[in-house]
């Protein structure tokens, strides 16, 4: 039998991991014959929810499930983990901007790239999702030096299958017949989501989404704008954070990662930039991405033009920005 992987989700007691840890462990993101050891790390406020979240995975009767780990400490939770989903940190409200989470959630990712250093796998492959992503991703990855920079990663995947799903509804075909959307940049409100290199399957052949759907104010207006607004609205509608869909993405996120893109096919992730496109080095940016291997690479050679290109350096700033206030917090503490 396949020997078992370590697995830690951060912020296990929250609300995404209620909804993450159930699909991991039913076998959507590492396969279906992929034993697990599922490693819990909350804060010691949350243990006794966490203890209620292990006797519910166990009442699932999860056969890839072979041990659960619940914790507070990071080392336990961090050790010999091959796959990290961090998720734990504080949620931006009503109002907020995610990078208003900056001084508090850096701080919690300084601790984890330390943990990571010192405990997990050296061929770990992590995943931030807890707000503001990108920088988060970037603290973490420089406080595990003894990791390579490219096991880690922010997400952005949400901000891709809003996007696809708007070009979905907008072409009136199901969400499998688009496919290349990209996001670039920031998981925040600069974000740049493009449809330009977009595909969409129309009567047995794959076509431009920008040709079939003939609507460039659309796409350089609305299109926009409901993608980078859409984490905002889902708070003012349900007053909590999006959970189930950023759940979702982030098992799409991993299992790409992990399983490899199909040729032709690429997905959005947030990873060091090495510059491309113009971009700033040194910021974790989001690009579009294709993996083998459980490699990524930079797709190259994308068209950029004078539209695309301001919002690049929109987003571009705004992560250097939080490169240096992030920077700053740390130094400080
Ligand atoms: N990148 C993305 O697309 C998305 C990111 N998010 C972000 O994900 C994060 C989590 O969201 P929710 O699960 O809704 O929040 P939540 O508040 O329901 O859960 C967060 C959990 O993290 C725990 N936590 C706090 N500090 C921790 C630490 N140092 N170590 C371990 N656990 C810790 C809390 O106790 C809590 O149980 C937020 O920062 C949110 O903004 C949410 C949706 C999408
Ligand atoms: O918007 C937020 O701050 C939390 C959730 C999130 O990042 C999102 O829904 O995109």
């Amino acid at each position: 039998m396949t020997e078992a992987i370590r697995v830690v989700v951060t912020g296990a007691a929250g609300q995404i991991a209620y909804s993450l840890l159930y699909m991991i462990a039913r076998g959507e993101v590492f396969g279906k014959d992929q034993p697990l050891i599922l490693h819990l790390l909350d804060i010691p406020p949350m243990a006794g929810v966490l203890e209620g979240v292990v006797m519910e995975l166990a009442d699932c009767a999860l056969p890839l499930l072979q041990e659960v780990i619940p914790t507070t400490d990071p080392k336990v939770a961090f050790k010999d983990v091959s796959a990290a989903f961090l998720v734990g940190a504080m949620p931006r409200k009503e109002g907020m901007e995610r990078k208003d989470l900056l001084s508090a959630n850096v701080k919690i990712f300084k601790v984890q790239g330390q943990a990571l250093n010192e405990f997990a796998k050296k061929d770990v492959k992590v995943l931030v999702v807890g707000n503001p992503a990108n920088t988060n991703a970037l603290v973490c990855a420089n406080y595990a030096p003894s990791i390579p920079k490219e096991n880690f990663s922010a997400m952005t995947r949400l901000d891709q299958n809003r996007a696809t799903s708007q070009i979905a509804a907008k072409l009136g075909v199901p969400i499998a017949a688009v496919s290349n959307i990209i996001i670039w940049g920031n998981h925040s409100s600069t974000q740049y989501p493009d449809a330009g290199q977009g595909k969409v399957f129309i009567n047995d052949v794959w076509k431009s989404v920008t040709e079939v759907l003939n609507d460039t104010s659309f796409l350089q207006g609305p299109f926009i704008d409901i993608v980078q607004k859409r984490g905002a609205a889902v708070i003012a509608s349900r007053k909590m954070s999006s959970a189930m869909s950023a759940a979702k993405s982030a098992c799409d996120h991993m299992h790409d990662w992990w399983n490899g893109t199909a040729p032709g096919k690429f997905v959005s992730m947030g990873v060091f930039s090495d510059g491309s496109y113009g971009t700033p080095k040194d910021v974790v940016f989001s690009f579009p991405v294709e993996i083998k291997n459980k490699q990524w690479k930079i797709v190259q050679g994308l068209t950029i033009d004078g539209f695309s290109k301001s919002k690049l350096d929109i987003t571009g700033n705004e992560l250097r920005e939080e490169r240096d206030e992030a920077l700053s917090v740390l130094e400080s503490n």
